[in-house]
């Protein structure tokens, strides 16, 4: 069904017609990278820790698809595996999957190039084994990292928590976290900060995780929260979230609170859409996309809440949560949506004409502008 361009109707909600014209989007103060860009130069997010300790199980899940289950027969990665999910996935970066130990006085290994370019990095702790000699690399790692690249955004992963109860998740991420933030002191690197998640890839933690690290490489990230803002506080709408169709991971949401629950209802209605678009909406030669313009859904739950879906863009859907109530204002909801879309669109349009005109890009964090459809592309 295609997006309908229907009267806002008379009512207590107002009607989103006049997005702020200054998006928020422009090229930030900063200096100019200087340094000679590196041959592959899309933004990275590294993928680092201890062997077994669920990288490749991580990227997997969240990239490619694999279930769970499928990940205890991955084998050990022996090299660098760079993964570019730039072609699928409005995230337009390469994610480097690390195997378990790296040797930093190895020299074939050129961790400065390595550091110099990256965005994120991700360090991946097992939760369910001893975790003294993941911290011990954990700081060697990252304390390298930062006086390469201060600018990285240092994220830590304990992983594996399925196997812990609520209480033992609770305290092991505390003693990881004071221990860790010891060490740092201890070398004098209180500036290096590090962010903590409880992970697994038997829910949706992971996908939640990996949200937060890719928003915080967005930059246009409060021009969207604020769009999404006015979007729902326009339309009766609850909660409201523009997903990465491919990862399922979401790149922005209104500023009230996630909760875990909603997060996942979205998820599984972007997992029912596609699958039952690939199954009834190609066409019979099997020719067509199982997500284009024509996408959306309605969902409703049997507790007066629907699920509403559209699509944004090539790779963005917005996923709503609303009460059947405020549902009855389709037309309103449809019509704001039209124009929360426009606003998207000129958003990442912005980038583009920034990108063409050959203004100076800033150096990090790495991902500064985008492409036509929404894609993060590299300054670097
Ligand atoms: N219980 C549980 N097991 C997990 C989780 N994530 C990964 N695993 C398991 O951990 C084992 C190791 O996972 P890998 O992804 O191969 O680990 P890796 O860090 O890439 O290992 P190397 O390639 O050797 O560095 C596999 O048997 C996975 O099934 C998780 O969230 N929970």
């Amino acid at each position: 069904m295609s997006i309908q361009f229907e009267e806002p109707l008379a009512g207590s909600y107002g009607v989103v017609d006049s997005f702020p014209k200054d998006f928020g989007y422009g090229v930030e103060e900063g200096d100019i990278e200087d340094s000679p860009a590196p041959s592959d130069s899309k933004p990275r997010i590294l993928l680092m820790g201890l062997r077994r300790s669920g990288k490749s199980s991580i990227q997997k899940v969240v990239f490619h698809k694999m279930s769970p289950n499928e990940t205890l027969f991955l084998e050990s990665t022996n090299k660098i595996y760079k993964d570019d999910i730039s072609n699928s996935s409005f995230v337009n970066f390469q994610i480097w999957d690390f195997p378990g130990q790296v040797d930093f006085f190895d020299p074939t290994f050129d961790y400065e190039m390595i550091f110099r370019g990256t965005g994120a990095l991700i360090f991946v702790i097992d939760a369910q084994d001893d975790y003294v000699e993941a911290l011990g690399r954990l700081h060697l790692t990252v304390s390298r990292a930062y006086r390469v690249n201060p600018e990285i955004n240092f994220e830590v992963f304990i992983h594996k928590v399925d196997g812990l109860s609520d209480d033992h998740k609770i305290e092991t991420q505390r003693d990881i976290h004071q221990r860790a933030n010891d060490d740092l002191a201890d070398a004098s690197l209180e500036k290096l900060h590090l962010s903590f998640y409880l992970t697994s890839i038997y829910d949706h933690s992971i996908f939640e995780a990996f949200s937060k690290v890719v928003q915080k490489l967005i930059p246009q990230l409060p021009t969207l929260e604020n769009l999404l803002n006015i979007f729902i506080s326009n339309s009766g709408i609850e909660k409201a979230f523009l997903f990465d169709v491919v990862s399922k991971i979401y790149i922005a949401t209104d500023s009230s609170p996630v909760d875990m629950q909603s997060y996942e209802l979205c998820c599984d209605m972007i997992d029912v859409v596609i699958d039952v678009s690939c199954i009834y909406g190609l066409k019979e030669d099997g020719s067509g996309s199982a997500y284009d313009k024509e996408s959306m859904a309605i969902i409703k739950l049997n507790n007066t809440t629907v699920l509403y879906l559209k699509e944004v863009t090539k790779f963005l859907a917005l996923v709503c949560i609303l009460r059947e109530e405020s549902f009855e204002r389709k037309g309103l909801i449809d019509y704001n949506f039209h124009c929360f879309r426009k606003a998207i669109h000129e958003v990442f349009e912005v980038g583009v004409s920034t990108q063409r005109l050959g203004t100076p890009q800033p150096s990090t964090p790495n991902m500064k502008t985008v492409t036509h459809n929404g894609t993060p592309r590299s300054a670097v």
